[in-house]
């Protein structure tokens, strides 16, 4: 069984790459993994794409690449939509054409926070900005190019020890600054990246995705529990001990190119029981995140 991961070097491919280096998941023993970084499969020319799967015998794709950037996405609409949308809709044609499962990473910025409780996989979205804009359009894709043998996980504020992430800025910030201001009207639940890839593992393990010609799915995945974007910088400065001044403020007062869903926290319920998963609540996951730093 041949998995491939898109993304090698974002923070969800390092963070799978880590959790198999640790060989902590059963029944991965018959699996092997390709990772792919932007020079091995460039996800903007379609035809690239096309000719990689000829050339490679893929049973399973993992998409962790992904246009990210949610400011810049509002002036740089065509290059996210490239990959955020086409380029999913490619390995969706391809996913179909050879029989392979595909599980793609989405966002919980494709709901405009207007909720008051949890996001299920239900609820219609309505993004508020082009990354979300361009990251629905490829979930669309999907279900439309393949209505059987494909997952969609969609998770929000994730971090981890790699790349560019909140928990990073935060303590690279608090380092040089006596006080920092932080929004604090924007709710979601912090997701540790190597969290959601032993989640995404799990899946992949699960003999009844491996096996079965199941309809196409979402789910929601992050870690448990709720908070501000002001209650985590708190929560990272207090864990790591950094003496810096935090004032909780208004989205208004903190503006920014992109729009955020004032709400996003997501229902963890379908994942949990479809695949018996035991989610920790984003404090503990902190803890260990900041421990790997
Ligand atoms: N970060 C977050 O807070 C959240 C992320 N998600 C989703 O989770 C998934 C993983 O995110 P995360 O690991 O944080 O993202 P990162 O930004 O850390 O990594 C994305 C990766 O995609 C690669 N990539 C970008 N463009 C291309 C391209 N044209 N061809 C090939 N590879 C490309 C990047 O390559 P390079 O390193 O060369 O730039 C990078 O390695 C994404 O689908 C994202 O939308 C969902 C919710 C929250
Ligand atoms: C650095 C900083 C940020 N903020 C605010 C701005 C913003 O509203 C919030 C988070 O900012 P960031 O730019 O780090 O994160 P942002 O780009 O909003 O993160 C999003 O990324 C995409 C990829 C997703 O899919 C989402 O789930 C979400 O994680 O924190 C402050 O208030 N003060 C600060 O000093």
């Amino acid at each position: 069984m041949k998995i491939l991961i898109t993304g090698k070097n974002g923070q969800l491919g390092k963070s799978i790459k880590r959790l198999l280096d640790e060989k902590c998941i059963d029944n991965l023993s018959s699996f092997s993994f390709i990772f792919t970084s932007r020079e091995e499969l460039n996800l903007e020319n379609l035809e690239n794409i096309q000719s990689y799967f000829v050339s490679n015998d893929i049973d399973v794709i993992i998409n962790c690449a992904a246009y990210t950037k949610v400011d810049q996405a509002e002036e740089d609409q065509n290059q996210a939509n490239l990959i955020n949308h086409n380029a999913v809709r490619e390995l969706a044609k391809i996913s179909k054409k050879y029989k392979i499962k595909l599980i793609h990473i989405s966002t919980d910025f494709v709901f405009n926070g207007h909720k008051e409780e949890p996001y299920t996989e239900d609820d219609e979205p309505s993004p508020l900005n082009i990354y979300g804009e361009t990251k629905l359009a490829g979930e669309l894709a999907i279900i439309s190019t393949m209505p059987f043998n494909s997952i969609i996980i969609r998770t929000g504020w994730v971090y981890s020890e790699f790349g560019n992430n909140f928990v990073k800025t935060i303590l690279n910030l608090a380092s040089k600054n006596n006080a920092l201001d932080i929004v604090s009207d924007q709710i979601g639940t912090p997701t540790y990246a190597y969290d959601l890839a032993h989640s995404i593992l799990n899946i992949v393990s699960d003999e009844n995705f491996l096996e079965n010609e199941k309809p196409t799915a979402i789910l929601h995945y992050s870690n448990e529990g709720e908070s501000s974007w002001y209650e985590f910088a708190k929560e990272i400065i207090s864990i790591s001990g950094i003496n810096c001044n935090l004032n909780p403020i208004k989205t208004k007062d903190y503006p920014l190119p992109a729009k955020r869903p004032k709400y996003s926290i997501l229902s963890k319920k379908k994942i949990s029981q479809e695949y018996s998963l035991n989610i920790d609540h984003w404090k503990d996951a902190l803890k260990a995140c900041l421990q790997n730093l």
